[in-house]
């Protein structure tokens, strides 16, 4: 896999897992931000409705005791206003707990001073009222002017809980399309950053391989084959293998030019690339290092096998069809080899210099031959 494609592919995961996680994120907050908000306020309320049953208990309660004056009525009646007051703490800490707007619940809850001011005298007629009926009377109006107060008192904190509580789901609501929208500004921001990451490195990429290919027949340049050179010289070295070199030169390139146009030289050097590059084998790399020369590596190639390739090369280049040239009969090339062993010490410059005394030597022969230099 090219390093772009699995750097895109690492974007790709990288990004993927933010979206899962952002998502899994927004999803739980938004599942139980109302939830929980709703959950407080409901346990507020249901501490208002036990406030609200009692007050009726404490009516039905006076009532029977008033009827039937015995000491169980009274015990019940006192174990509801026993309960009553530590109610009245109960929803005080409730209301401070939930910072509920103390301007809408202070004047409400100031009425709970007002039972607390009864409830002794409360008491201690309830506590007198088995044996001593003339208290009853009174017992009665006192009990009924706490239990008025109670339930104006519960009714309107049930209001204000009730408004508080829609206000809290509102406020959830708003503040969950806040987090959801934030979590797609930041996924497109995530977003873009990557696109434009992959983009840069694929122009860096692009921009590596321009340095090292030759733009008129997309073959690697001199200086791609400088660099196989010596890596492929140093695993020569290690395996203890012979590596070749052989450098192809058009004849009379200058002809083509200069009787057909250099948009003509231009086409057959392209041609040329192209034949060349079908004939070599996978492993070897062969490069436009030059005008209208190239350079041929041939790793694990003896002369032999050096030679007897370039050979094929030549013969196949005079019978390319080049159509596009009027200047002459066919185009022919001229090709030195050089080889080199492990064992006799394997150095780019020697190897590339033999390569070019081969050439010249073929050149100097006539032409359209392989010279090869062991
Ligand atoms: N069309 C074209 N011509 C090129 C290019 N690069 C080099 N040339 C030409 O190739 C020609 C090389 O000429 P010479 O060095 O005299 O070699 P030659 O004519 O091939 O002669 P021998 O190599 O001695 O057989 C020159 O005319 C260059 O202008 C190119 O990219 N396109």
């Amino acid at each position: 896999m090219n390093p772009r494609r699995r750097l895109r592919y690492t974007l790709a995961a990288a990004f993927a897992l933010l979206v899962t996680a952002l998502g899994t994120a927004s999803w739980l907050f938004v599942d139980n931000a109302g939830r929980y908000i709703g959950a407080d306020y409901t346990a507020f309320a249901s501490n208002l409705v036990r406030g609200q049953h009692e007050t009726s208990l404490l009516r039905y309660q006076t009532e029977t005791l008033l009827a039937h004056p015995r000491p169980e009525h009274r015990e019940q009646l006192l174990s509801t206003l026993a309960v009553i007051r530590s109610r009245e703490h109960t929803t005080r800490h409730g209301l401070e707990q939930r910072e509920l707007d103390p301007d809408a619940y202070g004047p409400v809850v100031a009425e709970f001073d007002d039972v607390n001011a009864r409830l002794p005298r409360l008491e201690s007629l309830v506590d007198r009222a088995v044996d001593h009926p003339e208290v009853h009377e009174e017992l009665d109006m006192l009990a009924m002017e706490v239990e008025d107060t109670l339930a104006f008192i519960y009714s309107q904190l049930h209001q204000i809980n009730h408004a508080a509580a829609a206000e809290q789901r509102r406020m959830t609501r708003w503040l969950s399309i806040a987090v959801v929208t934030l979590g797609v500004l930041v996924l497109a921001i995530i977003g873009v950053l990557l696109w434009t990451i992959d983009k840069v490195v694929g122009q860096k990429t692009a921009l590596e391989r321009l340095t090292v290919t030759d733009s008129l027949t997309g073959l690697p340049n001199r200086r791609a084959m400088v660099q196989r050179m010596e890596q492929t010289l140093s695993l020569a070295q290690r395996n203890g293998r012979p590596v070749s070199l052989a450098l192809i030169d058009a004849d009379h390139f200058k002809t083509i030019n200069d009787q057909d146009g250099h948009p003509v030289g231009d086409a057959v050097l392209r041609a040329l690339a192209q034949h060349l590059g079908q004939q070599v084998r996978q492993t070897d790399l062969l490069a436009r290092i030059g005008g209208e020369e190239f350079g041929l590596l041939m790793p694990e190639t003896d002369e032999h096998g050096a030679h007897e390739l370039c050979e094929r090369l030549r013969d196949s280049v005079e019978s390319l069809p080049l159509p596009v040239i009027r200047s002459g009969p066919t185009l022919t090339v001229s090709i030195g080899v050089a080889t080199g062993h492990p064992d006799r010490g394997i150095n780019f410059n020697t190897l590339y210099l033999k390569a070019d005394q081969a050439l010249y030597a073929a050149k100097h022969a006539g032409r359209n031959r392989v010279v090869s230099q062991p």
